[in-house]
Formats: C-alpha cells, structure tokens, sequence
C-alpha cells in the first residue's frame, strides 16, 4: 500500500453530546469546524493556526499526529514524518467536542493519505476506543443526529437526519472545563430509578427527534444522571435548566461535559431574542461571562476536501468558511 505524495484537507463538524438524558450515547453535529491538512515531509511540524490553542502540543505528542500512527499501525505502513496544518473554530475543552473533531480529523486524514484502506465502521471503532463514548466522535464522523452505544468492545449507532425545524442557541462559557474533570464528579453507582427516569426520556427524546414532535423536547430532555452532578462546576446551570424553556428554548442541557450550555429552538420561534436575554442575564448573575452563538446541525460528517487549490496555504483556502 502506497502513501500518497499529495496534501490531503479534511473538514469535521465539532459536535453536542448527551442532549441531556442520551449520556453516552446522543450527539449532534454542529456547524463548527475542524480543518486538518496533512502531507508526508523530511521532518514532523505541526501548526496550529487559529488563536485559542495554547497549550496544545507541537510535537510528536500531539493528538492528530498520535491518532495518524494507530491508523498507519492498523495499515500495516510505515510511519512517515508528517506536515500537518490545524485550524479550528470548535473552542477547546467546552463541551463542544473539540477532542473528537481532532480524533476523527487526524484518522480521516491519515487514512486519506494512505489511499483509505480502513473502512468507516473502522475508523469509528477506533475513535470510539480513543475518545472512550461514541457520542462526539460518532456525530464527528457521520453528522447529523447520531444515537449509539459502546460496550467496550464494539461500537454500533444509527444517524437520523435532524429536524429541520431545530436550530441551536449555545452559551460558551469563558472558562474551560476538561471532560476528564467533569467525569470524575459522576458517582459510579446510580439508582434504579435514575436508570429509568434516562432509559425513558432518553428514548423518548429520540422517538420525538425521529418524528417530528417537538412539542415532547421540553418534557424529554431532562436529565438525572450526569447534569445535577455537574452543575455544581457551572454556576448558572441550575436555574437555565430549570427555567430555559419558559423563555422560548424547545430544551437545555448542558453540552456535552460542559460548561457550554445548549438550548434546542424552533427556527420560527418569535422569541429568540428573550432566550439570548435570559442566557446571558442569568449567567451574568452568576459571575460568568460567556459569548453566545447560534449554530445548525451538521447534516455531514467528516469530509476529505478535493476541491481546494494545492498551490494555497490551507488558511487561504478555508478563510471564507471560518466563523473568527
Ligand atoms: N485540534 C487539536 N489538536 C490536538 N489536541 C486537541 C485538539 N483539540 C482538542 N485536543 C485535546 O483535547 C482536549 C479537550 O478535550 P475535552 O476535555 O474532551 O474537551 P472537548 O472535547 O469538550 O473540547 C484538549 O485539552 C487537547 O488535549
Ligand atoms: N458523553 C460525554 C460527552 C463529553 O463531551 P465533550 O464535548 O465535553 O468532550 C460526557 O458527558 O462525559
């Protein structure tokens, strides 16, 4: 098998988990992008450029060149030194999948690069092993509504095509909060009845999604298992979750780990503007400042771009495409 000469650009949607009661297990893609570019060189670099990823290593620790190793070693080729580009506007370590959109980057571009041997079902397999939930990276790679479970050994979803009435209202909080960190508040036991207060709204949730029945979102996306413990790391949240949808949001919940906060809206709804006050009133209140965004779903996942000019700089490519 042969590695290609030629720079590969991938694009991947950042992505909302959870929805609040699909712990594990719901995602959604998101308008919010991911540009990886790619291409074999004498020597490993790595740039990253877009502002907000301080900290982000640039060496051979980095996680898109570490995710391009397991799909050479899963390949069977050699490993090449790598040139890779980076620009994101998913901000870091907010909920928004940021980990996942660099899992599902890296190992769509690497397998790219090698003429694409390993299969989707693969590559999600070994996304899912890295990022240990399929909810994000699921999202990631397929867009769209993506509901899946994982039982360590094997991962399965289905994507249902968001309703086209759904848009979302995020508040990105000015502080990051890691996955790792708001995972380790989850008690690792959970009653009976919190099992079945999410089993059942969780799939609830789902059937409305799947059918059209938005007026069950603000009853379905309640959520006993993961959000009351984390919202002691996000003030504000308590009460956004209590009160959002008297202020025009269809749902709340907390996206993904956290801290951003996702409301669900109908895009004919009159009162987009209270939500946006309420939002960011509330989270004032609570000593938070945090920048609001509207975004859409995803309807694609990860993309090997092939129109873009090779003689560009990746940054000169995409500069039509980015939010910042
Ligand atoms: N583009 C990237 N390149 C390298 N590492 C990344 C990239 N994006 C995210 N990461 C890693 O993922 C971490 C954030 O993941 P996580 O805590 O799960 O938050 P989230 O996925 O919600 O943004 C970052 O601190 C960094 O280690
Ligand atoms: N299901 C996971 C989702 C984490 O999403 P992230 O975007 O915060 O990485 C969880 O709730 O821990």
């Amino acid at each position: 098998m042969g590695i290609n000469s030629d720079k590969v650009r991938v694009k991947v949607p950042g992505s909302t988990a959870n929805l609040g009661p699909g712990f594990d297990t719901l995602g959604m893609a998101l308008d919010l992008f991911t540009w990886i570019e790619m291409s074999t060189a004498a020597e490993t670099r790595i740039h990253l450029l877009s502002d907000g990823m301080d900290g982000l290593p640039q060496d051979k620790t980095n996680l898109i060149y570490e995710v391009a190793q397991l799909v050479f070693d899963k390949a069977g080729v050699q490993h090449p030194e790598l040139e890779i580009s980076m620009y994101s506007d998913v901000p870091l370590t907010r909920g928004l999948g940021s980990s996942a959109a660099a899992i599902v980057g890296g190992l769509a571009a690497a397998n790219a690069l090698i003429g694409s041997p390993l299969s989707d079902d693969t590559l999600f397999q070994m996304a899912t092993a890295l990022e240990d939930h399929p909810d994000n990276v699921g999202a990631s790679l397929f867009g769209g509504l993506v509901v899946a479970f994982w039982d360590g050994n094997r991962a399965e979803y289905i994507r249902v095509e968001p309703n086209e009435q759904l848009e979302v209202l995020v508040a990105i909080p000015h502080f990051q909060l890691s996955t790792e960190k708001a995972r380790h508040v989850l008690p690792r036991e959970q009653s009976l009845a919190n099992a079945v207060f999410n089993v059942g709204h969780s799939s609830v949730l789902v059937a409305a999604l799947c059918t059209g029945r938005l007026d069950m979102i603000p009853l379905a996306m309640k959520d006993a298992l993961h959000q009351p413990y984390r919202a002691p790391l996000v003030p504000g949240l308590e009460q956004i979750l209590a009160e959002a949808t008297d202020h025009g949001a269809l749902g709340v919940a907390l996206s993904g780990a956290g801290p951003t906060m996702l409301a669900l809206v109908d895009r004919s709804s009159s009162r987009k503007a209270e939500l946006e006050g309420f939002l960011q009133g509330t989270l004032q209140a609570a000593g938070i400042e945090a920048t609001l965004m509207w975004l859409q779903p995803a309807l694609s996942g990860v993309q090997v771009l092939t129109h873009l000019d090779e003689g560009c700089t990746l940054f000169e490519n995409i500069k039509g495409d980015v939010r910042a």
